[in-house]
């Protein structure tokens, strides 16, 4: 089985249950690199290191797989397709089920912050792009079949899945024309998550998976006090 985007708070939770299931770990998947909370990949992994982690490579972090647009990545006789999302972030990607006869149906697609419960992920910070989200969700999950089940990372009402078909109609924001779009997210005016400045560097190493690797992130954050608003890219060069 897969984990997809595992938090830290929750990895001990999520083993044990694994354990009582019967089942076997076999890859920690994140959609992105997360800005509000760090990833469970590195503490899972330290307590069940056959597990892989695995992120796109376009997301510049590290992780044990690599996966790039295209990518199948198969467990048993099931696989999950990785579909580029950028736009949230410039490495975000959707995993979906893949299809044919022996594979569940409906589909289901973890669309990470890409598209959100009648919502999507910010576009402020990180790579983020409002045209290129906008774009990614048109052509990477609205033409998925439409009774494809829609889990997103994230929802603040409590709501934990939809469909294609119900966010096409009613998603307030990826419903409009790309330009009402454009201007509905630059006038968002969000805080930044409070966990940013922690998450991120720990994210890019998959949660403190490589330790050396973490320590340079945070050196490098001393040096650079308002790094959120940076390209990280750059501050690490
Ligand atoms: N208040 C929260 C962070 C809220 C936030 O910015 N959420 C992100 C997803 S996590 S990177 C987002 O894209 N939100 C979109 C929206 O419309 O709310 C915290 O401090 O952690
Ligand atoms: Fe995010």
């Amino acid at each position: 089985m897969q984990l997809i985007d595992p938090v830290d708070k929750t990895a001990d939770r999520d083993l044990s249950l694994i354990q009582e299931l019967g089942l076997k770990l076999v890859y920690a998947l994140n959609t992105h690199v997360h800005a509000d909370h760090v990833t469970g990949t590195g503490l899972i992994k330290r307590k069940a290191p056959y597990v892989k982690s695995i992120i796109s490579r376009a997301s510049n972090a590290k992780a044990d797989l690599l996966v790039e647009p295209g990518d199948k990545i198969s467990i048993g006789d099931l696989y999950l397709e990785v579909r580029p999302t950028p736009g949230h972030t410039s490495g975000c990607v959707t995993y979906v089920t893949g299809d044919g006869p022996d594979q569940p149906q409906p589909r289901m697609a973890f669309t990470g912050d890409a598209l959100l419960i009648r919502g999507c992920g910010r576009t402020d910070f990180q790579g983020g792009n409002s045209s290129l989200l906008y774009k990614s969700v048109h052509s990477q999950i609205f033409t998925l079949p439409k009774e494809t089940l829609v889990y997103p990372a994230h929802d603040y009402k409590g709501f934990t899945v939809s469909t294609v078909e119900e966010e096409m109609q009613y998603n307030p924001r990826l419903t409009k024309d790309e330009e009402t779009f454009n201007n509905i997210m630059e006038n968002l005016k969000l805080a930044y998550p409070k966990m940013m400045d922690v998450a991120v560097p720990a994210n890019l190493v998959c949660g403190l998976q490589d330790l050396k690797a973490a320590e340079d992130f945070i050196t490098t954050l001393q040096r650079y006090p308002t790094l959120s608003e940076m390209d990280l890219d750059e501050a690490i060069t």
